[in-house]
């Protein structure tokens, strides 16, 4: 009977895995050799073997080559971060230039980033305009609303609002958590009340509320055309102005205002009524 070793041996000359040659180290230990050996012909034939092709495609997945320990490619001394890039998909390439454009864009953009920026003089301004879009004024004066209003109609709305804003909060939170984006390296942290996920820039928070109160807003109040003007060029504004003070890539905030629009969705499905509020209460109360 074969020992296990003579086995590692016969798996060695050519009746391993596909793509994958092995020896032993110094403890009898099988190793798997680097992936950039020479494979057989018949390996690269893409198609004549979907099987066989979807193993070399894994086995050739990052990972695994960072895995394999050697720090430059054995046939091509090139650094293996090279090699990867080699034969991108379509999708990868699409994604890496969208990225480049998103962040190279972001940074021409972020003209308000610093005080010393080309347009560094405007950046208070653009700070007011952060500050409209905070969720804490939006929180406080939504509450006091919700405090003082003399009708049924009014407090449903404002409840709503309240809710709708908590809603965006945990959502945006739990993205960003997902994400985890860095800001752009011109930002300079200092907004107020910011949480430990606003450390991440994907999507933007306020792009998403704009977006979100400005729907409500519209659907929900009385307003004249030039207001609901105002509300729309306030909301576009809000986003804008995250990437002119530095705060956030041209995506985050794209992506915020689709998140904001999308949420208003989910708010008018969760919309809860008078008498649903009034039971909330009375669970509350006991
Ligand atoms: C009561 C309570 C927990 C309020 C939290 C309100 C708060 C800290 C909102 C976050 C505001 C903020 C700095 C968001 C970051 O927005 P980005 O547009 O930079 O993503």
């Amino acid at each position: 009977m074969p020992s296990p070793k003579a086995k590692n041996s016969a798996t060695r000359s050519g009746g391993g895995s596909p793509g994958l040659s092995g020896s032993t180290n110094g403890n009898g230990r099988y190793e798997f050799m680097s992936l950039n050996r020479t494979l057989p012909p018949t390996l690269f034939r893409q198609g004549s073997d979907p099987t066989a092709t979807a193993r070399l495609r894994a086995s050739e997945s990052p990972t695994r080559r960072r895995g394999s320990g050697s720090s430059s490619s054995s046939n091509t001394g090139m650094p293996e971060e090279d090699c990867m890039r080699l034969n991108p998909s379509f999708i990868g390439i699409a994604l890496s230039s969208l990225l480049a454009i998103d962040l190279w864009l972001s940074k021409r953009l972020g003209v308000c980033a610093c005080e010393d920026s080309s347009w560094g003089s405007i950046r208070p301004l653009m700070k007011l305009i952060e500050i409209s879009g905070h969720g804490i004024p939006w929180l406080v004066g939504t509450a006091y609303c919700l405090y003082n209003a003399d009708s049924a109609a009014g407090q449903e709305i404002m409840f709503n609002l309240f809710m709708a804003l908590i809603l965006d909060l945990i959502l945006v939170g739990i993205v960003k958590a997902v994400v985890r984006r860095r800001r752009p390296s011109h930002n300079r942290m200092d907004m107020f009340a910011a949480t430990s996920v606003d450390r991440y820039s994907f999507p933007s928070g306020h792009a998403t509320r704009s977006t979100m109160c400005a729907r409500f807003l519209l659907a929900h109040l009385v307003l004249a055309a030039p207001m609901r003007v105002l509300v729309i060029l306030w909301s576009g504004l809000v986003g804008l102005s995250r990437v002119l003070l530095g705060r956030h890539n041209v995506t985050d905030v794209l992506f915020g205002f689709l998140m904001g629009y999308c949420q208003y969705n989910l708010v008018e499905m969760l919309w809860v009524s008078s008498l649903g509020m009034q039971g909330l209460l009375g669970l509350i109360q006991g």
